[in-house]
């Protein structure tokens, strides 16, 4: 009975008799034996007939919950129908209903209560998460992101289930379902302790662990990164994965266009972990094309609620002062333009091809006017509202392909249905999310043992995004490739990362005599990626046996 109520061993009607009998479980499963194809059939016909999208969910978190193997099989199978059930745009709006819906625990939280005695749980962890504002603060019930996040370990990046933790750290929430700590949330030392205490003890029980932070708000994401960045193999997937996955997608924007990407320049929307991390991926990338850093920089202006970061002679101030990150001058303030230039002006005086969108605001921040006066001097105006859920897009890729007659390069955060123009003309608006480099760079620093993740191995990551592209792909004006390939996209991005990890010698466990070529490198890479299938199972009284 065990073996049928743990997710990780169960099969449910896919044992075979031998298998029953061996396990005594004849008898206590239907009589008929299932393969995994028909277990799959199965569960899709269930699923496309719910047209909600949460109770679809919930029918998945179902399945997450009893059978471990099938839920992974059909999320590697079914990749682009089922990510956005599982991941962005559904997941935020589950995570809104998680104390309501709450069924099994899956997870570790570590809030003050824990301070000084750390849970003990018996898995490796990986992801880990505090509150942002994106869909409110969700407090504790933010685990529902890690959770979808692993996931996408397993289906695109090949990393088995069993070898994944999402941690949710601090909690604080006003709700009669709450399931986290209900008492004040940690602020200053006591909160910068407790993160502490959480990366050593991780790092003393798995020595090997990669923690990825996710959805930190901007104020402690950015300190926390530059304090362990070089201490731990760790990164921040807000900060560093958006970064990454923007510079991919702005080179390929470059490369439809027919430009190079230091003919570009950048309005981006937003000051918070996303945006800053975006722009500062993208001047990494135009100094790796030959830019000087101070003239990549001046390619870019930056805007909060309160407009453009500008020349200190308006009110703005110093946004990073006002975040606390305590730095004597605003690195993204433009002198090109005015402190507190409204965006559209920005449009008009600073003339960006690109709009980069990370503000997490009500759809709309990219207005008609300013599509349109990009197009009026510019070719091919690149649009990325990239800010998730669905309904906080800054604009849709239909109104962008409308207002610039179809000569926009689009590419979205959350995913939208290709668009058609009144005139027949069909494009297929791209997904720049984080989720075509998390898998891959996680994979590369777990399988290499990298000491770090350095900043060579990032923009290896965000090329290998491109190079990952088909030709078919390239000739749709596409920017990102289809998200039913992103396993091996997932398998490119690794590949990449550990070429460059060794290049650079960061303490990684394989050498040049193991890995001698690329394609040494790519079959390594290849073996090492779980494909989720059912294991014969014998009886553990009788025969000694390691877990898979
Ligand atoms: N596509 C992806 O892969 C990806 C990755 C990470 C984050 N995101 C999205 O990016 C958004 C931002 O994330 P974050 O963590 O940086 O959030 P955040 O809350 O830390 O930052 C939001 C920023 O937007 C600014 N802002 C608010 N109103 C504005 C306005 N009217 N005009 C211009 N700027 C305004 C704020 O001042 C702040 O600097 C979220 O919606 C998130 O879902 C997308
Ligand atoms: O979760 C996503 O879809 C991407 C990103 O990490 C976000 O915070 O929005
Ligand atoms: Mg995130």
């Amino acid at each position: 009975m065990d073996i049928l109520n743990d997710p990780l061993w169960n099969k449910g009607m896919a044992f075979s008799v031998s298998e029953r009998d061996r396990l005594h479980l004849r008898g206590l499963l239907p009589p008929r034996v299932k393969s995994i194809e028909a277990q799959q059939e199965r569960i899709m016909r269930l699923l496309r007939a719910e047209p909600d999208p949460i109770k679809k969910n919930l029918q998945l978190q179902d399945l997450h919950s009893r059978n471990e193997t099938l839920y992974h099989r059909i999320l590697v199978e079914h990749t682009e129908e089922l990510a956005p059930l599982i991941y962005t745009p559904t997941v935020g709006h589950v995570c809104q209903q998680f104390g309501a819906q709450f069924s099994r625990s899956r997870g570790m939280y570590f809030s003050s209560d824990d301070r000084g005695e750390p849970p003990a749980p018996a898995m490796p962890a990986t992801v880990s998460r505090a509150g942002r504002e994106t869909l409110g603060d969700l407090g504790a019930h933010g685990m529902g992101i890690p959770i979808g996040k692993l996931a996408l370990y397993a289906a695109a990046g090949g990393i088995a289930p069993h070898r994944v933790m999402p941690v949710v750290l601090d909690a604080l929430l006003d709700d009669p379902d709450y399931v986290g700590v209900r008492e004040r949330r940690l602020e200053g030392a006591e909160y910068y302790d407790m993160v502490d205490e959480f990366m050593e003890a991780v790092f003393e029980r798995w020595p090997q662990v990669v923690v990825q932070f996710e959805d930190f708000e901007t104020s402690k994401a950015i300190p926390l990164l530059a304090k362990y960045r070089h201490r731990y193999r760790c990164f921040n997937d807000d900060i560093q994965g958006t970064g990454c996955v923007t510079l991919a997608g702005v080179i390929a924007a470059a490369r439809n266009a027919g430009k190079a990407l230091t003919d570009m320049s950048f309005l981006c929307a937003g000051a918070g972990s996303a945006g800053l991390g975006v722009c500062a991926q993208i001047v990494d990338g135009m100094v790796e094309a030959g830019m000087s850093r101070e003239e990549a920089m001046r390619r870019f202006v930056i805007c909060t609620s309160q407009g453009a970061i500008g020349r200190a002679d308006g009110a703005h101030g110093d946004p990073n002062h006002a975040r606390g990150l305590n730095v004597e001058r605003a690195p993204w303030q433009n002198d090109a333009v005015s402190d507190g230039t409204p965006m559209s002006e920005v449009v008009s005086e600073f003339k960006p091809t690109c709009l980069l969108g990370l503000a997490a605001q009500p759809a709309g921040l990219f207005t008609e006017g300013m599509v349109r006066e990009m197009a009026s001097y510019c070719d091919s105006p690149v649009v990325m509202p990239m800010s998730n859920p669905t309904a906080k897009s800054e604009c849709t890729p239909q109104q962008a392909y409308e207002w610039s007659d179809g000569r926009a390069i689009v590419a979205t955060g959350s995913p939208f249905a290709p668009v058609s123009l009144p005139d027949g003309r069909t494009f297929i608006p791209s997904q720049c999310n984080n989720m075509y480099i998390f898998p891959g760079v996680g994979l590369a620093a777990s399988v290499a043992g990298v000491q770090q993740i350095t900043d060579g191995m990032l923009y290896a990551a965000a090329v290998a995004c491109v190079d990952a592209m088909t030709p078919e792909e390239v000739a749709d004006g596409r920017t990102f490739p289809d998200i039913s390939r992103i396993r091996q996209v997932s398998h490119t991005v690794a590949c990449n990362v550990i070429e460059k990890a060794m290049a650079e010698g960061v303490g990684t466990k394989l050498t040049k005599k193991q890995l001698p070529d690329r394609a040494a490198l790519e079959s390594f890479v290849r073996r090492k990626m779980y494909y989720p299938g059912y294991v014969p199972l014998v009886d553990p009284s009788q025969v000694s046996v390691t877990r898979r």
